[in-house]
C-alpha cells in the first residue's frame, strides 16, 4: 500500500477585517446538522480565490491566512488523543518517512473537517481543471462537487479516508514525499498549522520543493502561523514555457522540530487504496 513516495509570496488576505465566521466545534455535530457546511463556505468567502489561483499557478502553493482561529486549532489538535476519530496510526520512523507520528481520520469525519474538505474542494476544482487542461492530461474533467470525486475514488477501489492529524515533538521531521494513495490523484491538498511557531515549537518548517525538467531542485519554505492553511501541489503543476506547458514536479516535507510540539491537519481530497 503505497501511501507516500519517498524521495515568499503574497498572501491572499481576507477580503474584509471581519472576524471569521465561527465554524462548528470540531466533532460536535453530524455534518450538515448544525450548518457546518454553510459556515465553512462563509469562512472561505473571505479570500480572494483569483489571487489564490495565481499563487498556485506561479509557485505551486498558496496561503489562506487565519483559516482556523486559535480555539479551533486547539480543539483539532486535542482530537489527537481521542482514538475513536481515527482508523490508523503511523509511526514515521518505522516506514522511513521521517520521525514523529500521524493518524488517519475514520469516516464519518468530524463536522468541521468534513465541511472544510467539501468547501475547499469546490474552490480548488477550477484550478485543478485549469492545470489538467494545460497539461493535456488524458484524464476526465474533475467533477465540481467533492462527493462526485469520492464516488470516482470508491469505484476505483480508493475507499479509505486520507485526512490526517500529525504530531511532531523535538527532533521529529517529515521526509520529502508526495501523498498519492492510488492512481486517482486530485492535484491539490491543504495543510493547516494548528500550533504557533516560536511559542509552541521552533524549527519544523513546511518545505515545498519543485523540480523543473533538467534542473536541480529548488526549496520553498512556507511562512505559516497558527491557523493558517497552505494549499500545495500534490505531485506536479504546469508551467508555461515558450513551446507550451511543461510539468514541474513537487514534493513536500517538514524540517526538524527543534523544540516543543507541532500539530498539523492534512486534507487530501482523493481517498486511499
Ligand atoms: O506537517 C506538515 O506540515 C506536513 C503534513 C503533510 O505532509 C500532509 O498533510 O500531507
Ligand atoms: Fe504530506
Amino acid at each position: 500500500m503505497v501511501k507516500r513516495l519517498a524521495s515568499a509570496a503574497q498572501a491572499a488576505l481576507p477580503l474584509d477585517d471581519a472576524a471569521p465566521a465561527p465554524l462548528l466545534q470540531a466533532g460536535s455535530a453530524p455534518a450538515g446538522a448544525g450548518g457546518a457546511d454553510v459556515q465553512a463556505e462563509a469562512a472561505l468567502q473571505r479570500y480572494d480565490w483569483t489571487a489564490v489561483g495565481r499563487q498556485l499557478d506561479r509557485q505551486g502553493w498558496g496561503l489562506l491566512p487565519g483559516l482556523l482561529d486559535a480555539a479551533q486549532c486547539q480543539q483539532m489538535a486535542a482530537m489527537y488523543d481521542e482514538a475513536a476519530h481515527f482508523r490508523s496510526r503511523i509511526q514515521m520512523q518505522r516506514h522511513a518517512f521521517g520521525r514523529g507520528e500521524y493518524q488517519y481520520f475514520a469516516y464519518p469525519l468530524p463536522a468541521l473537517l468534513q465541511a472544510l474538505r467539501t468547501a475547499l474542494y469546490a474552490r480548488l476544482q477550477p484550478v485543478a481543471e485549469h492545470w489538467r487542461q494545460q497539461l493535456a492530461s488524458a484524464t476526465t474533467p474533475w467533477p465540481a462537487q467533492h462527493a462526485a470525486l469520492l464516488a470516482q475514488c470508491h469505484a476505483a477501489g480508493q475507499c479509505r479516508p486520507t485526512p490526517l492529524l500529525l504530531r511532531y515533538g523535538a527532533e521529529d521531521y517529515n521526509c520529502l514525499h508526495q501523498d498519492l494513495y492510488g492512481a486517482l490523484v486530485f492535484p491539490l491538498q491543504v495543510i493547516v498549522l494548528l500550533s504557533q511557531p516560536g511559542e509552541d515549537f521552533d524549527g519544523g518548517e513546511l518545505v515545498l520543493t519543485e523540480q523543473r525538467p533538467r534542473m536541480q531542485s529548488r526549496a520553498q519554505v512556507l511562512p505559516l502561523q497558527l491557523g493558517d492553511a497552505a494549499i500545495i501541489a500534490v505531485r506536479e503543476r504546469p508551467v508555461q514555457g515558450t513551446r507550451g506547458s511543461y510539468r514541474v514536479q513537487h514534493r513536500h516535507g517538514v524540517s526538524t522540530v527543534l523544540r516543543g510540539q507541532r500539530h498539523t491537519l492534512g486534507i487530501v481530497f482523493h481517498d486511499a487504496e
